[in-house]
């Protein structure tokens, strides 16, 4: 990653060696270098207590880093928190909601707390708030009748009383049913299409997998890789089933396939993580060959976030949680 201000442009999120170490000694995030690109829809995946909150909360100005930069469209935090925060929505841990309010007498609450927003046209922003997340006909509904979901849509409604650059959500789909994961989901989905940047963080690999672009991982404080979801899941196996496997290991090692393992006929190893590298599996094939080697069948095993998860970290991954 070179220079923080170089990214202004292209990034919407960027930090570099950005840590933090908690009173108590507990170092929670240790150097990260994150670049979100703008645009993107970006997942932020760890298991429980990787350091994803501790780092949306440095992001979002409400912890000071032990050292380190962060940058938050572009300009640095949380020395510029004053002018950023208005154009970031943020959904952390949980909205704050009045349940003795309806949904909408909490919005328009919401509202009236941002001094720049105009009084006049509040009713306008906070109905169209409610008709975006689906809550319109339940508007007048107590907040304390809301389901999870429902609560969290509401949250959503009021980071989106104005207009966003960059939506930051902290696990948005934690304890809701399937029911209220699609939905919000298919809302975080929505929004991306409208040009938003959305950063989320979930302990969920197909959740990633299901509604991310982009995504980064960590584990124990430290990022372990980020990138595309697809070159982070492309990383596939090599498995060429021969009759003469040792000759095929010398070959295929020769070749750059690293971890080659064989097990009977059956011969596997690792394809490198980057995709341009695909179109030399044919010329592995044909190396194969030259060598004498009788080959019987030859393919590419894709594999999911999770079993790149698992060795990039040398985790297992608690999807419950
Ligand atoms: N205020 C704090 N004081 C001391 N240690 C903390 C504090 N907050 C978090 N930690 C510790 O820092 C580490 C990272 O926690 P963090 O909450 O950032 O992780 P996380 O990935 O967001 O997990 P979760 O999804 O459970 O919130 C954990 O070991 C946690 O116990």
């Amino acid at each position: 990653m070179g220079e923080p201000s170089a990214q202004t442009g292209e990034h919407a999120i960027s930090t570099s060696g950005l840590t933090k170490r908690y009173r108590g000694g507990q170092l929670a995030v240790d150097g990260l270098d994150l670049a979100v690109p703008r645009g993107s829809v970006f997942g932020f995946l760890g298991p429980n207590g990787s350091g994803k909150t501790t780092t949306i909360r440095m992001l979002m100005g409400l912890i000071a880093p032990t050292s380190g930069a962060a940058r938050v469209l572009g300009e640095p935090m949380p020395r510029a928190v004053r002018s950023v925060l208005p154009r970031v929505g943020a959904l952390i841990e949980g909205p704050a909601l009045y349940g003795f309010l309806s949904g909408r007498d909490n919005l328009l609450r919401f509202d009236a707390a941002d001094p720049t927003a105009e009084p006049r046209t509040r009713g306008t922003r906070v109905d169209t708030a409610l008709e975006r997340v689906g809550l319109a006909a339940a508007a007048g509904k107590k907040a304390r009748a809301y389901s999870l979901g429902m609560k969290q849509r509401l949250g959503l409604a009021a980071a989106l009383l104005r207009p966003r650059e960059l939506l930051v959500l902290d696990e948005p789909t934690n304890g809701l049913d399937p029911q209220g994961m699609r939905e919000i989901r298919s809302l975080v989905r929505e929004l991306a299409a409208d040009g938003t940047t959305v950063f989320l963080s979930s302990h969920l690999l197909d959740e990633i997998e299901q509604v991310c672009t982009h995504a980064a991982v960590m584990s124990r404080g430290r990022l372990i890789t980020q990138g595309p979801v697809e070159a982070l899941s492309s990383a596939g196996r090599l498995v060429v089933t021969t009759p003469d496997p040792a000759e095929a290991v010398r070959v295929l090692k020769e070749r750059g396939v690293t971890g080659l393992a064989a097990d009977g006929d059956r011969v596997t190893g690792e394809l490198p993580q980057d995709p341009a590298a695909l179109p030399e599996l044919a010329d592995f094939n044909a190396a194969l060959v030259a060598a004498g080697v009788r080959v019987r069948g030859f393919g590419v095993e894709r594999a999911s976030l999770e079993d790149a998860f698992v060795a990039l970290t040398g985790e297992g991954f608690d999807v419950a949680g």
